[in-house]
């Protein structure tokens, strides 16, 4: 007991009197843990969250009282990057967005992804004909996103796309700034003509106006595209304006590109660990739900999620200032063990039979797209690339460890491999269910893409009432709309 008291009495004491003593200060130390406090960037207040309880209170809030954080806003907007969910017209975005999401339109884009997936197939099978089994995994997947990205969000294939994805690759190389991505896009360099990064904002600007220009064009004439662009032009009318129409643009590459590559990423990485998965996910395609929820559950793509109090919230009887950010801590809640349990660590797919969350004590501990009416509207997207993806993949061929792999997750903007993927790629043994064809090609011709969870309108809230993520459906329907 007197070493219990010492280690989490004592010693934090002292080594907080030491830190404040030569000008270090913040939150004070705490016992047990604090899963809600304060802390300040400069001049800015931010309420720290792990705790479940905390957020379902938060959540009940309207989509005008929570904002996202404007100086990360303006941190964001410095960047070219995307500006969706920051204005103040957010809910007219969200609403003429929407019906890009729907189910119909979807279901459009699988024939997209199962192109890009096969090709990237074909290329590995020569590889592997040519003797050289060992992929860096997370350079194929990044590039097989940014691929179906591209053909999802703005029909851009062939030259057109080579060429725009080469471009908004180095893009990505200026914002980040990361020696991982340096390393990946020089490949892609050196056919090419450098771009110089300041240069290259107005370039993509330019090069999406476009394709936006030319689209407006065949629409008059009736053409009529299954991407995200194509029903966007629909729905709008006219309404928006160019500048808004490309932020938009970058709004749906940037958002599906980044967290969808790394949630396949890591599935690769733990699948290749768990071999008895991949046999699973052969003989049962159910499961991949599990897999993914389980994945994002260990790696979630986005570490944590922003807001910010827009007037006085009360939560628990206490008020959170008009003004404060909220900083919600996802990555913290799902690995702790008071909501998980002690195999909190351990990579547990089955968690979600028949549990939408995993098992974790609150609904709100688990949360890989974010929360209230602001959660990721490209989820059933996301979860419908992960499948076709993976099922393509586990249909022709076996994942093993390469022994060049150190397991590093390093965090730079999303939570990635800290150096490279490399992994063993064989063809299968296995026999697979769908002799001669992909499931998916059969998922494509035959009937609306069951998994996808839909309620059945097109403008459909997410989130409300009824708590954090549902990937299957029922808490997807309109609720108490913060829209
Ligand atoms: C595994 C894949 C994905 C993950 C883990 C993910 C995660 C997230 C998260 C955490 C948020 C913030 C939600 C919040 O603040 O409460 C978000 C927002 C968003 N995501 Fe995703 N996302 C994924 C795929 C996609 C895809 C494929 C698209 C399609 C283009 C997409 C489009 C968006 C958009 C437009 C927003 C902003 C929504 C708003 O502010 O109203 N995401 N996503």
């Amino acid at each position: 007991m007197p070493l219990l008291f010492k280690r989490c009495w004592i010693s934090p004491v002292r080594a907080q009197t030491k830190l404040r003593q030569n000008g270090f200060v913040g939150p004070a130390t705490s016992f047990p843990l604090r899963k809600v406090f304060v802390y300040w960037q400069g001049i800015e207040p931010f309420v720290y969250v792990a705790d479940p309880e905390f957020l379902s209170d938060i959540e009940r809030c309207i989509g005008e009282e929570l904002g996202k954080t404007k100086c990360i806003q303006e941190r964001q907007r410095a960047n070219v990057w995307q500006r969706f969910g920051y204005g103040d017209d957010w809910t007219r975005h969200r609403h003429m967005i929407t019906p890009a999401f729907s189910p119909l339109n979807l279901k459009g884009m699988a024939n997209m992804m199962v192109e890009s997936t096969t090709n990237m197939l074909d290329r590995w099978a020569i590889q592997i004909n040519s003797g050289n089994p060992v992929f860096d995994m997370e350079k194929e997947i990044v590039v097989t996103a940014g691929e179906i990205s591209a053909k999802t969000s703005f029909g851009v294939t062939g030259e057109n796309a080579t060429q725009f994805l080469k471009n908004l690759r180095a893009m990505q190389l200026a914002l980040f700034h990361s020696h991982r991505y340096a390393y990946h896009l020089a490949a892609f360099w050196i056919s090419s003509k450098p771009l110089k990064p300041r240069g290259l904002g107005k370039e993509i600007d330019s090069l999406l106006l476009s394709i936006i220009n030319e689209r407006k064009r065949s629409l008059v004439e009736g053409d009529d595209h299954h991407d995200l662009l194509g029903s966007l032009l629909k729905a709008e009318k006219g309404e928006f304006t160019a500048t808004e129409l490309v932020d938009e643009c970058k709004t749906f590459f940037f958002a599906g590109v980044e967290t969808t590559a790394l949630a396949l990423t890591w599935t690769f990485m733990l699948l290749a660990i768990h071999p008895k998965w991949q046999d699973t996910l052969r003989d049962e395609i159910r499961q991949m739900s599990w897999v993914m929820n389980e994945v994002l559950r260990l790696y979630p793509s986005a570490l944590n999620a922003q807001r910010q109090a827009r007037r006085d919230i009360e939560v628990n009887g206490r008020v959170i200032p008009n003004g404060t950010n909220i900083w919600i801590d996802v990555v913290a809640m799902h690995h702790d063990v008071d909501l998980w349990g002690d195999d909190f660590n351990e990579f547990k797919p089955e968690r979600f039979d028949g549990d939408l969350y995993g098992g974790c004590k609150n609904k709100m501990g688990f949360m890989p797209f974010g929360f209230g009416g602001r959660m990721c509207i490209g989820r059933n997207m996301a979860f419908m690339e992960y499948k076709i993806l993976f099922s393509l993949v586990l249909s022709r061929f076996e994942i093993s460890f390469s022994p060049g792999y150190r397991h590093s997750p390093k965090h730079v903007f999303s939570l990635r491999p800290g150096y490279d993927l490399p992994l063993i790629v064989s063809n299968s043994g296995a026999s697979s269910p769908y002799p001669g064809k992909s499931p998916m090609v059969e998922f494509r011709i035959s009937e609306p893409p069951k998994f996808l969870g839909f309620g059945s309108g097109s403008i459909m809230p997410v989130g409300h009432g009824s708590g954090a993520w549902t990937p299957n459906g029922p808490g997807m329907v309109s609720g108490n709309s913060d829209l």
